[in-house]
């Protein structure tokens, strides 16, 4: 297993956020979590990515404890996430947005980091490099000098996922990267996500309300109520559960992507 989630509790004062929850991810792996709102979703990702540090349990990526580990280790580690909501700096272009997400690998400090846009230039074509492959890969060559601000929401949706893969991650973690977009920029993103799974061999883990998306891309889907796991499994087993029946998708739930994509978990 690349991710080891054993019996991990988190609450905030009187809500519990996750209570008990158990999983695990296999490498090059996609895998879903979905749930209603305020089911716990985020706050799991979060606790993966060392923003929340959970009361009890146990996280294990590569065999190693993550839990106690910085934040700022994670991108080191292997771990690259999208939030959300949109985390870009709009004034920057997407270039310079992307070369951002890999300011890890030069001095480990962002200040530090900042020094090759006046300088290390070696360094910097390397790094450039890299970047331009993510830019062919994720179809922006098109956007890579406009600023992050002016681009259409679909746009900077991609650009942020480039960012989160700019390190290669080994899982990548992605916050409702569909969310807010139109058919076809969902299309193209469910795409990029299968791509970056299938072709760079990536682990995902992805919260996503499309359940026609999920269901469709996903090698095993998760669903979480009130901060505590339901079940997981294949989709069509997920699919198959009552519970998931009856609370998310409704009585009269059509297993057809055209249909299913309609469908939101909440
Ligand atoms: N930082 C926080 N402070 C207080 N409560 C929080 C915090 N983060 C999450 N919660 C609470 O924990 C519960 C789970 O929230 P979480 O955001 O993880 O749910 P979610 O499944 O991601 O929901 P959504 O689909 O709306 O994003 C909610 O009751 C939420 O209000």
């Amino acid at each position: 297993m690349l991710l080891q989630v054993d019996d991990i509790s988190l609450s905030f004062g009187g809500i519990k956020a996750l209570q008990n929850v158990c999983f695990s991810v296999k490498e090059a792996e996609l895998f879903s979590i979905i749930g209603p709102n305020g089911a716990g979703k985020t706050s799991m990702l979060n606790c993966i990515s060392g923003r929340y540090s959970p009361d009890k349990g146990s996280i294990k990526f590569a065999g190693e404890e993550l839990l106690g580990r910085k934040t700022s280790e994670r991108p080191e580690i292997g771990i690259g996430r999208t939030f959300q909501n949109l985390a870009l700096f709009d004034h920057m272009t997407v270039l310079d947005n992307i070369m951002v997400g890999r300011h890890h690998l030069l001095k480990n400090n962002f200040l530090t980091g900042m020094a090759y846009w006046f300088g290390a230039q070696k360094e910097e074509l390397e790094h450039r490099r890299h970047v331009e492959d993510i830019i062919d890969f994720l179809e922006i060559q098109h956007i890579r000098n406009a600023q992050a601000g002016t681009l259409s929401y679909g746009l900077r949706k991609r650009v942020e996922l480039a960012r989160a893969i700019a390190l290669g991650p080994k899982l990548v973690l992605l916050d409702e990267p569909m969310a807010g977009m139109n058919m076809e920029e969902k299309e193209d993103m469910a795409r990029f996500v299968v791509d970056l799974n299938q072709e760079l061999g990536m682990t995902v883990i992805m919260i996503e309300h499309d359940m026609g998306v999920v269901m469709d891309i996903s090698d095993r889907v998760m669903v979480l109520d009130f901060g505590a796991k339901v079940c997981d499994g294949l989709p069509e087993e997920v699919m198959a559960n009552d519970h998931v029946q009856k609370a998310y998708l409704g009585a009269d739930f059509d297993d057809e992507p055209e249909t299913a994509s309609q469908k939101e978990v909440a």
